[in-house]
């Protein structure tokens, strides 16, 4: 696997000998993301920011789950302060990995649901396991999809795709994710998905570090400004949002289920 650069509560890195760090994310079952989540992933960037790192594999410990999104406590009628330094942590985080000047690969090897899914889209190549699915699952939980969210799957897949698959809180089988570009190869295992992982971040040895992170500035840069711009509104709405009694209702509706069974919808 490599040398261990960094391990904490719920990710770990390692760099091969070519450098190329996978970040490993294990907060089990489900790897929810909490704020202690987010701000560990945000240390493990700006580590690898820091040390030039030449390209970066995200995938989970757990071959079921690639993420179950935001851990639900954290959204479940917030108290202010706690939700500020959350979602302001995903906010940054997202900046960091979207925006990233190394390239970055998801090794999807799990369900991917909401934040997991983004969290997948914000890397710039996809590598799934067949028989999982991956989506924005936010209307099915009486939520709904952040700008950034929609926008990060609106430069991958285009406009139709997006509005369908936010508008039904669709998750896509990895077949059906295959078939709208949503991910770009698939793989029978974990292993053989990080293979794929390192075939394709083999193709930047050739590159300057400088003209792709140019390149990548030039298509994601716009909307990585966007959003720095309106971080406190974008905040302040979410707030509001989840503020509003019949989310509230909702959300503990879900809660509750969770002592059974968490969706109608529930993925095998
Ligand atoms: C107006 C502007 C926008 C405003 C929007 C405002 C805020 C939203 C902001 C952002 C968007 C939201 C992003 C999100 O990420 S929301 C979270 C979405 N996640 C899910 O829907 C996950 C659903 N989970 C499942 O379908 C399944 O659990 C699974 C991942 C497929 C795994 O299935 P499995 O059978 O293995 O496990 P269980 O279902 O039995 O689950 C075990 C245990 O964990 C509980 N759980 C699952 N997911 C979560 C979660 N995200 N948070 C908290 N808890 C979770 C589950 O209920 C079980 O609990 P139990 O007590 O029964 O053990």
């Amino acid at each position: 696997m490599g040398t261990l650069v960094r391990t904490s509560k719920f990710l770990s890195a390692a760099r091969d000998i070519n450098g190329i760090v996978t970040i490993t994310m294990r907060r089990p079952p489900l790897n929810r993301m909490n704020l202690e989540f987010m701000s560990e992933f945000s240390n493990v960037l700006r580590d690898l920011e820091r040390d030039n790192c030449p390209g970066a594999i995200l995938t989970s410990y757990s071959n079921k789950v690639f993420s179950a999104g935001f851990d639900i406590g954290e959204l479940c009628n917030p108290e202010p302060e706690r939700f500020n330094d959350f979602y302001t942590e995903v906010q940054n985080n997202w900046t960091q990995l979207y925006g990233s000047t190394f390239p970055t690969v998801a090794v999807i090897n799990g369900h991917a649901m909401a934040a997991g899914c983004l969290l997948a889209l914000s890397c710039d190549y996809r590598v799934m396991i067949k028989n999982r699915t991956i989506g924005y699952n936010e209307m099915q939980m009486g939520l709904a999809t952040p700008t950034w969210f929609t926008a990060t799957m609106l430069n991958t897949v285009g406009h139709r795709h997006t509005e369908l698959g936010v508008t039904l809180g669709k998750m896509f089988t990895t077949d059906e994710a295959l078939n709208i570009n949503l991910i770009d190869c698939v793989a029978d295992s974990k292993e053989e998905g990080i293979q794929k992982a390192l075939s394709f971040l083999e193709k930047f040895t050739h590159f300057l570090p400088k003209s792709y992170t140019f390149a990548k500035h030039s298509l994601r840069g716009p909307f990585i400004k966007q959003l720095k711009e309106n971080q406190n509104e974008e905040t302040q709405l979410a707030f509001r949002f989840l503020k509003d009694p019949e989310v509230i209702k909702k959300l503990e509706i879900v809660k509750d289920k969770e002592q059974t069974q968490f969706l109608t919808s529930k993925v095998a």
